[in-house]
């Protein structure tokens, strides 16, 4: 993290992005829609803060308890949020839209609501992954979904809902290839509890926060499997170099990778319990069906299906990633992740570098 006072003194004689803006939507009131869209409402105290949401339910615990009930329950929201079913009502007139819909279900989302959303509106992407399907990232499924080139941002980096919406210090990048608006959502976010660092690699950043959902699953799998701190220790190095190795080919810089939307975000889902990608991995080592924990739980892991994209991206990139892979046939039912550790074992032995 750098900090300049020449940087603070440049950026003060630009545009007050809090006060010019009047209106914020979020797409998806799920844990992270609804902790960012708390941190923007506790920013401004009278910031329209409007979030979409798929059940009439949803909404009324929002706008009546100024709880989001189904995620995160144990939290009051600040007053100035409010949610809606209806995307006409929500979306037209915002300064900003803020898009947090798990990534399988976007393309099909962003084309049922592209009416409401004015072309000129930008949209700042939060969900982490890539489409199993397609392959492409969420700077490529938004434009798709929409039918049409839209001013874009995405946020990435080492961030659980809960700890923001406890009002713990954290930081996140915010990319894009437009260097002002990257400015602009810095500047938007940016609090004493959040640092906002811009940067113009989309590809590191969104490639960076995709791929460190299926190597959560791997470290996960490490733990349920009982094969200790090693074992753990060298996966999660192993995965960093391959995560490298494919984003690189696809345009990445490396010193993103190594930054905070990389090897940061990758030290915490990797690392850390609260980790939902962590968790379906932990279960899978225990000897849990894929099934029954994606059936019980009540949130999305991104990791699953943008395991499936990576095998693909592996083809066609002609790069060897055996961790990510090994993930992706596992949860296809392919592999037992115990032959998988003894695969990865007796891979021919290699320099360090
Ligand atoms: N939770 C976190 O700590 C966190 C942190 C950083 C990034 N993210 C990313 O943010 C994205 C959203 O995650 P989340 O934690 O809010 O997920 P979540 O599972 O808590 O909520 C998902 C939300 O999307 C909605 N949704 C699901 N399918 C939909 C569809 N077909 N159409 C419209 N809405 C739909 C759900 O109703 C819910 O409101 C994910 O890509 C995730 O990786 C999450
Ligand atoms: O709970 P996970 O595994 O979806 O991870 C959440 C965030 O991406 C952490 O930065």
């Amino acid at each position: 993290m750098r900090w300049s006072r020449r940087v603070e003194e440049k950026n003060s004689k630009k545009e007050d992005v809090l006060a010019t803006t009047k209106k914020v939507a979020v797409m998806g009131g799920g844990s992270f829609g609804t902790a960012m869209a708390t941190l923007l409402a506790r920013n401004k105290a009278d910031l329209d803060v409007v979030i979409l949401v798929r059940s009439e339910a949803d909404a009324e615990s929002i706008n009546e308890d100024h709880k989001n009930a189904k995620y995160l329950p144990q939290y009051e929201l600040p007053t100035n949020i409010r949610a809606t079913t209806d995307p006409a009502h929500a979306l037209p007139g915002s300064d900003f839209i803020v898009h947090a819909v798990p990534v399988q279900s976007s393309k099909a989302f962003l084309a049922g609501v592209k009416q409401h959303i004015s072309p000129e509106t930008p949209l700042l992407c939060l969900s982490k992954g890539l489409d199993r399907e397609t392959c492409e990232m969420m700077s490529e499924v938004i434009p798709e979904g929409l039918g049409r080139k839209q001013p874009l941002a995405v946020l990435s980096g080492p961030t659980f809902a809960v700890e923001l919406m406890q009002g713990l210090p954290t930081a996140i990048v915010a990319a894009s290839e437009d260097k002002n608006l990257a400015w602009r959502v810095q500047r938007l976010f940016a609090s004493t509890h959040l640092r906002v660092n811009t940067s113009a690699d989309v590809v590191g950043v969104e490639m960076s926060g995709a791929l460190k959902n299926v190597l959560a699953i791997a470290a996960g799998m490490i733990e349920g499997l009982s094969l200790g701190n090693n074992a753990l220790a060298s996966v999660v190095a192993q995965g960093c170099a391959e995560i490298r190795w494919l984003a690189s080919k696809m345009g990445a810089r490396p010193e993103t990778l190594a930054g905070l939307s990389g090897t940061g975000d990758i030290m915490l889902t990797c690392f850390v319990n609260l980790s939902r990608n962590r968790t379906v991995g932990v279960r899978l080592g225990k000897g849990e069906s894929l099934e029954d924990i994606l059936g019980s739980m009540n949130q999305v892991a991104e990791g699953v299906a943008t395991a499936g994209a990576v095998m693909k991206l592996a083809r066609r990139y002609k790069v060897s990633l055996p961790v990510l892979t090994a993930v992706a046939r596992i949860l296809e039912d392919d592999l037992d992740p115990r032959d998988a550790v003894e695969e990865i074992m007796n891979l021919p032995q290699v320099p360090e570098v």
